[in-house]
């Protein structure tokens, strides 16, 4: 653990995490939604624009021609001069991402991508689509599993800032594998030309395993491993109610992405395994867990925590655990991420004010009401005190 508190440091941080959130890292789980999100419309109309009538493609436009003409102002000045067709399209896609009609048109397109690959790509390893165990994970771990205990989970973990667990779990050979398919999908990627979703906004490399049918092996992965882990560690977050996933790896390297901004993911858990290969720099840095409201809030002494990464080893901690990994100076680095969801858990905060529970913030918050609200008592003592004694 590197204490390396400066102030400068963390509030550098902090700026940076307000540009994640802006990008759409957040929410982003599918390349359509982040692309979506890039898409922004000014907060000031341009007056003196006089936009373009859309009445004539009312029929093949998905919204009144009328809203076109109305949004138009608002376009960023990129655009706002670009072809009416370029226009209807870029307003089109921010009109779909708010209308129910909208998030139905994304998940079918996303269907039929993932439909469209399934049917195309040739898988390397047919063994990786499906859960082998004791192929997978080293020995520690799936007894550790198996015994399903604090304790023996305890066991085989480090603990090297609190919520912060890191422990062997993928086996070498299982390693070289994925590494080899992720090689696999990236040159059939190239070979036929295929426009690929990424994980999220934040990576320009990188795939999404789930695209690429290993969606049943990860669901797995995330029900019978990690969701037992979680339940143990992270109950507070929905980690006892985990039931969707996105899966992905991302890659970096002096041609590739080279490092990952500070933020937190859109995830309850989140689990971290390095694939290798070689590499130096790259390091996870962490900076204490958040509720929405204190993302931005100030990181204390205690929170920092740098991690180096190891291949076959894992990392878990809570999605909304701030963190960013540092530059990848030397080589090549892959990590597999599965960003673990709890429907149950997210329906439930809406109608939650205080994550003391979780939220660092929170918490200190929490303990400055309690120790006024003491101070306060026993002022009130020594004042009543103070008077029956007179
Ligand atoms: O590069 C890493 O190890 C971190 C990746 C990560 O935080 C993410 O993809 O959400
Ligand atoms: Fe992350």
């Amino acid at each position: 653990m590197s204490v390396d508190g400066s102030f400068d440091r963390r509030r550098e941080q902090t700026q940076a995490i307000t540009a994640a959130n802006g990008n759409g890292v957040l929410v982003s789980t599918s390349t359509a939604t982040a692309m979506v999100s890039t898409h922004r419309l000014k907060l000031n109309p341009n007056t003196e624009h006089k936009p373009d009538s859309y009445e004539d493609l009312s029929l093949t436009l998905k919204f009144n021609p009328l809203l076109f003409s109305c949004l138009e102002r608002y376009l960023p000045p990129s655009i706002i001069s670009a072809s009416r067709d370029s226009k209807a399209q870029f307003m089109s896609d921010i009109l779909l991402k708010y209308s129910p009609e909208g998030e139905r048109i994304r998940a079918q397109r996303h269907k039929d991508y993932k439909q469209k690959i399934i049917t195309n790509y040739q898988q390397r390893h047919k063994e990786l689509y499906s859960m082998h165990a004791t192929n997978f994970f080293v020995p520690s771990f799936l007894k550790a599993i198996h015994e399903n205990t604090e304790e023996s989970l305890r066991s085989i973990m480090a603990e090297p800032a609190p919520g912060i667990f890191t422990f062997d779990m993928l086996q070498p050979q299982f390693c070289d594998m994925l590494l080899e398919e992720v090689e696999h999908i990236y040159k059939w990627v190239c070979d036929t030309n295929c426009k690929i979703m990424r994980p999220n906004t934040m990576n320009k490399f990188g795939a999404v395993l789930d695209d690429f049918g290993l969606d049943n092996m990860l669901d797995k992965l995330m029900e019978d491993f990690i969701r037992p882990i979680s339940k143990i560690f992270f109950p507070e977050v929905g980690g006892t109610t985990l039931d969707s996933h996105h899966g992905f790896v991302v890659q970096y390297g002096l041609d590739k992405d080279v490092d990952l901004g500070f933020h937190v993911d859109d995830a309850e858990v989140t689990l971290n395994v390095c694939l290798g290969t070689e590499f130096s720099g790259g390091e996870l840095f962490f900076r204490g867990v958040r509720c929405e409201k204190h993302v931005n809030t100030e990181t204390q002494a205690e929170e920092i925590l740098d991690y180096s990464h190891v291949p076959g080893r894992a990392v878990l901690h809570r999605g909304r655990h701030r963190h960013g990994a540092r530059a990848t100076t030397n080589g090549k680095r892959i990590n597999l991420i599965l960003w673990c969801r709890s429907s149950v858990f997210r329906e439930l905060k809406k109608y939650q004010k205080d994550f003391s529970s979780w939220c660092g913030e929170c918490q200190r918050e929490k303990k400055e009401r309690q120790q006024l609200s003491i101070s306060a008592t026993k002022e009130e003592l020594l004042k009543k005190d103070g008077e029956s004694a007179s």
